[in-house]
């Protein structure tokens, strides 16, 4: 965002001034849609840099905009100040603007304003916070007010590892610039905010799309761009035939959910392998699946079929380990989840036979399974990274924002879904798309974004009416969903 900041004021002649008062034009916009009430008592903590020259434009635009009770705290810990910053310090000076100057934390007065806007350290962080700055987050978040952020938190880095004992000040919303940082979408985040939203402040766009960055955020757009059409005259052969190897005794319903989904994601064939006794559930529920005996799973059987899952609710006994074994031997694209993740992560040996271009869908504990311990989603990610390039396969690190991890080692950031989806069940949905997809020809990671994305669309939609989304509703609306994606 840096390098993109400073071709812009290069490349469009603009001046860095300009693009702050563009940035801060453009906080105050999306301010004004969360605040519409301009009586609110607004009290804008401003550091020295320049997310503290941000805080001082926003100041005095916000008063332009009719907020009667703007009220400025000079955060002045450090000597250092920035040219943009003393030019906006300028012009609220000469507009005999109030400024209380704040030269300890202790010295904060109390704050009687409903609302505080920080601008105290944005993006220049280069440590976590301590001294004064601690002192005064500390202090800030012990008054329990409204708190939105310009463009970060204060204290909270833009990358790197969240540590669990940091301190940063707090706020309900941050109103960030151009692009989200990739901390926002790890679960730690929620110690230090609760939502976020991004504002466009007119940086190259064109630069940004070419500027190389090993994280990618899924949009509706990559969706429409990488699905293909049904075209006439195709038939149930063109869109592949998929075999998904689940469920047990007490787990047949994994089987059934992962089935449903190949299903109406447009396998043109789903074939279920699961125990006899399941026979007659997938009969009876999914009549359009067909069934596989366990015995069956053999080599030449198992070459026919495009694509093959397996791991929702399959235990993780030896038969498991067996099925593997076997299908480590095919050249069939493989989705691995579930119990079979876990078998992988009891024997490493067969991990490193596992054949390259597979897709893994791991939750967090299943990914600590397979690849160890980790004490924060930075360092898992991290490892994700590493490990997707060693076994040249894709990782689908799957939580509330899911991580695409693809043979490179980038990273496709999954922005669809809700906590309505925190159900039991909805893992197995997403295999059975994984499945689906890879069927039908895609790529395992063109496979795994539109799988991702369709998966928390659906879930978003059914949660516009729901409070809670039962993944087997989930499964039967992904068609529909689709459908509107690419329209
Ligand atoms: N394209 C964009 O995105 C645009 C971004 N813009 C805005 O600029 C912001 C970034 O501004 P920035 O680079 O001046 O850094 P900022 O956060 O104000 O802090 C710098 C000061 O903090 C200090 N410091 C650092 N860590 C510290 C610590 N742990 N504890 C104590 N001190 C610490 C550091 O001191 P130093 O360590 O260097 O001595 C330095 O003095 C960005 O968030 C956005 O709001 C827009 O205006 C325009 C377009
Ligand atoms: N709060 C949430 N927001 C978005 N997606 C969620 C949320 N909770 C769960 N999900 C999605 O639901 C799925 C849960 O997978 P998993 O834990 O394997 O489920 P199960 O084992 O019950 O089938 C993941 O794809 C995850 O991204």
């Amino acid at each position: 965002m840096r390098a993109a900041d400073a071709f812009t004021i290069k490349n469009k002649e603009i001046t860095s001034i300009d693009l702050m008062e563009s940035a801060s034009m453009a906080f105050v916009k999306a301010f004004a849609e969360e605040v519409p009430d301009h009586e609110t008592s607004i009290a804008v903590l401003c550091g020295k840099g320049n997310n503290g020259g941000d805080g001082l434009a926003v100041a005095r635009l916000l008063k332009d905009k009719g907020y009667t009770n703007v009220f400025v705290y000079l955060i002045a810990f450090s000597s250092k100040v920035t040219e943009d910053y003393t030019a906006n310090l300028k012009r609220l000076e000469d507009l005999w603007f109030p400024l209380v100057t704040v030269s300890k934390a202790e010295d904060l007065p109390e704050l009687k304003e409903e609302l505080i806007i920080d601008a105290v350290l944005g993006s220049g962080l280069n440590t976590e916070l301590d001294g004064e700055y601690k002192l005064l987050a500390q202090r800030v978040n012990a008054l329990n007010r409204r708190v939105i952020a310009i463009d970060v938190p204060t204290g909270f880095p833009a990358e790197g590892e969240l540590r669990k004992d940091s301190v940063y000040l707090k706020a309900d919303l941050v109103i960030c610039f151009e692009r989200p940082k990739i901390n926002f979408f790890f679960p730690e985040s929620a110690q230090a905010m609760k939502h976020f939203r991004v504002v466009s402040i007119g940086l190259d766009e064109d630069f940004i799309q070419k500027t190389s960055s090993s994280y990618q955020l899924a949009e509706a757009l990559d969706i429409r761009g990488l699905v293909k059409p049904r075209e006439s005259f195709t038939h149930k052969g063109t869109y592949g035939h998929a075999l998904i190897i689940a469920g047990q005794q007490k787990t047949m319903g994994a089987a059934l959910l992962a089935a449903r989904a190949c299903l109406h994601a447009g396998a043109g064939l789903t074939t279920v392998s699961v125990p006899e006794s399941g026979l007659t559930a997938i009969n009876t529920a999914l009549p359009e699946v067909m069934y596989l005996d366990r015995a069956d799973l053999q080599p030449d059987t198992l070459e026919k079929f495009k694509a093959i899952a397996i791991g929702p609710g399959l235990g993780t006994g030896k038969e498991t380990a067996d099925i593997l074994k076997t299908i480590f031997q095919l050249k069939v694209p493989l989705v691995i989840d579930a119990d079979a993740l876990n078998v992988l992560g009891n024997s490493p040996d067969l991990l490193e036979q596992l054949p390259s271009g597979s897709l893994l869908t791991p939750h967090m504990k299943e990914f600590d399974h397979l690849f160890g311990a980790h004490q924060s989603w930075w360092d898992r990610l991290e490892t994700a990274r590493k490990k997707a390039r060693e076994l040249q396969s894709v990782i689908i690190l799957k939580n509330q924002y899911t991580f695409i991890i693809d043979q490179t080692g980038d990273v496709t950031i999954n922005p669809t879904g809700n906590p309505g989806m925190a159900q039991g069940g909805m893992g197995d949905v997403l295999t059975g798309l994984c499945a689906s997809f890879r069927a039908q020809g895609y790529s395992a990671k063109e496979a795994a974004v539109i799988a991702c994305y369709l998966h928390g669309k659906a879930g978003d939609e059914l949660a516009e009416t729901e409070i809670s989304v039962a993944a087997s509703e989930l499964a039967g609306k992904v068609s529909g969903t689709l459908k509107g994606l690419i329209k």
